[in-house]
Parts: C-alpha cells; sequence; structure tokens
C-alpha cells in the first residue's frame, strides 16, 4: 500500500497521484488533506511516515507547496527517508542509492503531468543497495546517535 498525503499547497499533485494508482489498481491510503483549504503539513507527514514505520504502508508520497516542509517533517521520524524531487533523475537516484521511502513533491514547483511520472519512477526502482547500503545504514547510525 503506498501512503498518499498533502496540505493545500499539494493537494492537486496528490489527486494526480491518486487518480494514476487508482487506474493502475495499486493500493493507496489517502492521509488528506481532502480540499484546498489551508492547512498544516506536519500532522499530515507524521501520519504517512508512521504508516510505513509500522508496517501499514510500503512508500508514502507528501505533496506541498514546495515538498521541503513535508520533507523535513518526515525526516523526524525515525526510519524515514524523505526526499524532495523535482526531477526524473532526482527522482531514480534516490531510489536507486538513497532507499527513499518516501518522495517529496511541490505544487507549486511541478505540474500534475510531473508529480505522476516522478510518482512512477518512484514506485517502480529498486534500491542498488551494495556500496549504498553501507552509506544507508551510516544515515540509520546517526539516528542511534552513534555518529
Ligand atoms: O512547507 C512548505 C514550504 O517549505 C510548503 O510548501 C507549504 O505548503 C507552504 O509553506 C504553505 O504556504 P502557505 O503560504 O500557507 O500557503
Amino acid at each position: 500500500m503506498i501512503a498518499l498525503g498533502a496540505d493545500h499547497g499539494g493537494f492537486l499533485l496528490k489527486e494526480a497521484i491518486k487518480n494514476y494508482l487508482a487506474t493502475e489498481n495499486i493500493a493507496y491510503k489517502d492521509f488528506g488533506t481532502f480540499d484546498e483549504a489551508s492547512i498544516d503539513y506536519a500532522p499530515i507527514a507524521a501520519n504517512v511516515a508512521h504508516s510505513i514505520i509500522n508496517g501499514e504502508a510500503e512508500r508514502g508520497i507528501l505533496c506541498c507547496g514546495t515538498g521541503i516542509g513535508m520533507s523535513i517533517a518526515a525526516n523526524k521520524v525515525q526510519g524515514i527517508r524523505a526526499s524532495v524531487c523535482t526531477n526524473a533523475f532526482c527522482t531514480e537516484m534516490t531510489r536507486r542509492h538513497n532507499n527513499a521511502n518516501i518522495l517529496c513533491l511541490g505544487g507549486r514547483v511541478i505540474d500534475e503531468k510531473q508529480a505522476v511520472e516522478f510518482a512512477k519512477i518512484f514506485l517502480e526502482t529498486d534500491f542498488d543497495g551494495g556500496r549504498h547500503q553501507r552509506r544507508v545504514d551510516e544515515i540509520s547510525a546517526i539516528e542511534r546517535g552513534e555518529l
């Protein structure tokens, strides 16, 4: 299952991604928001992040105005690697090299077509492992206070 979340700045991107997932028969859970009224992003980021850490969701996609607020908030949850991506190359690389588990997108940065394109790349690209596993392990060591 893919966890989706957005604030008002990312609402339309989330809806476009949701439509794509539905078309592809990919299971998702929408953690809101459900309209374009102004809403704070951190609680939504937290709910999506926790759904991944507790095993309910495999990965998440969070959208706000820039993707940045969502990524800062989601990355506060231990075990989350949330990446703001503004192009296809970074989206591919954050899966292959960082094993990112949340993709963050900005509704004031990219359009809905790009959001769907990046979501597809994010969901279809595997982690390379190898030397990158060591580096991801080092990120986890920072979380444990060991680095
Ligand atoms: O956190 C953000 C910026 O890094 C998000 O883009 C928010 O969506 C944005 O700050 C919301 O701004 P608004 O002026 O309250 O619409």
